[in-house]
């Protein structure tokens, strides 16, 4: 079935849709990862934007029901040169289209995903919407006049939890209990955060500090998350409120709600980065790891050197802060994604620190009891 892109800048693409018919209006990005498409779709944080994927084949291994970042697709549609209805995989149980059919989401084939990514490196991510139903161009214009921007926008209302629940997967010895602020995270970090043996509870992105203190955790973990952080009012208080009082880690949207609880700035990137492909240096020992990033707001470095944030990682593509480490705080938070899921694990480590973070701060509790 025929589709339409069209872009606020009033140009369009025509293809053919694959997974579900209608309309759909959302920001265009692009995403470099070779693999994963299924990972991207179900990741939160994709959460209202069209994501284009510069991979030109996808869809040949299919889907299966083991590789979700989250319940359902979150993405609000899909771009790709050449889909493979016809799928190999031995883990493969449904192509691609039957499973954006069952989610309601548009996917539109046969356009040039080259294009579209030299257009947003050049002209910056810009909303857009495809169509299968409409394809007079001055009526998409229309409605995508009324749609509003990704700057300024909570989306993390739309994707965190409505009650706490307990992420219990594996029989194995739980050392650390670690709340889990649900910005809308991904299930590979509760996966890592448990088998590194953490007993997890997961909240609510609205829980209060009180609420969260009163759990007696050993650590508290910030998740990542779709929209602009800094419309996310009610978590930067929250979170203004934990910082210093245990180990605080946080990911993506939660290392930038770190920040700006602390006072630093947010602001939103011409383009962002989203793929696995993103070279990341730690600035204090030099060493380079490939990392799986996917975020479109960052944090302005000069607005936290007052305020005691130190820069940990920074991106070699356009220097961007990846990490920070904070004097005098137990917090540790990254922009780019140690879980990858998908992408490279060059970055695992991370993890470890935080559990090493919590096993410090027991050591010293045991300490102190044993001493008096
Ligand atoms: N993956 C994330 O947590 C993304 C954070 C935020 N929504 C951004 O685009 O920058």
């Amino acid at each position: 079935m025929k589709a339409i892109l069209y872009f606020e800048d009033g140009t369009y693409l025509m293809g053919e849709s694959f997974g579900a018919e209608g309309e759909i209006i959302g920001e265009v990005v692009f995403n470099t990862s070779m693999t994963g498409y299924q990972e991207i779709l179900t990741d939160p944080s994709y959460r209202g934007q069209l994501v284009t994927m510069t991979c030109p084949e996808i869809g040949n291994y299919g889907v299966n029901s083991e590789d979700v970042e989250s319940e359902k697709v979150q993405a609000a549609g899909f771009i790709v040169k050449n889909y493979n209805e016809e799928y190999s995989n031995f883990r493969g149980e449904k192509s691609l289209a039957e499973y954006l059919k069952e989610n309601g989401v548009i996917g539109i084939q046969r356009v040039d995903t080259r294009a579209i990514t030299k257009k947003i490196r050049e002209k910056g991510a810009m909303n857009g919407i495809i169509s299968t139903v409409e394809f007079e161009v001055e009526k998409l214009a229309q409605k995508l006049k009324e749609a509003p921007s990704m700057e300024g926008l909570d989306l993390v209302k739309e994707v965190t939890t409505d009650k706490i629940y307990k992420w219990n997967k594996l029989n194995n010895e739980k050392k650390y209990n670690v709340v889990v602020y649900d910005f809308g995270v991904k299930q590979n970090i509760l996966r890592i955060l448990e088998n590194l043996g953490c007993d997890l509870t997961v909240v609510p992105a609205t829980t209060s500090a009180k609420e969260i203190l009163e759990l007696n955790p050993d650590g508290i973990f910030l998740s990542n998350g779709p929209g602009d952080p800094a419309a996310v009012d009610y978590a930067i208080k929250n979170i203004e409120q934990i910082i210093s009082k245990v180990p605080v880690f946080g990911i993506c949207l939660g290392h930038q709600l770190a920040s700006l609880a602390l006072g630093g700035e947010t602001y939103k990137m011409k383009f962002g980065h989203r793929g696995g492909n993103q070279p990341v240096k730690d600035v204090n020992s030099g060493k380079i790891e490939i990392t799986a990033q996917n975020h479109g707001f960052a944090v302005d470095a000069d607005s936290l050197k007052d305020k005691g944030g130190e820069i940990k990682y920074i991106n070699l593509n356009d220097n961007t802060v990846e990490g920070l480490t904070y004097k005098e705080k137990e917090l540790l938070t990254v922009q780019h994604h140690p879980e990858a899921s998908p992408g490279p694990h060059d970055s695992y480590h991370i993890f470890e620190e935080f559990i090493k973070m919590m096993e410090m701060r027991q050591n010293d509790k045991t300490q102190n009891t044993n001493s008096r």
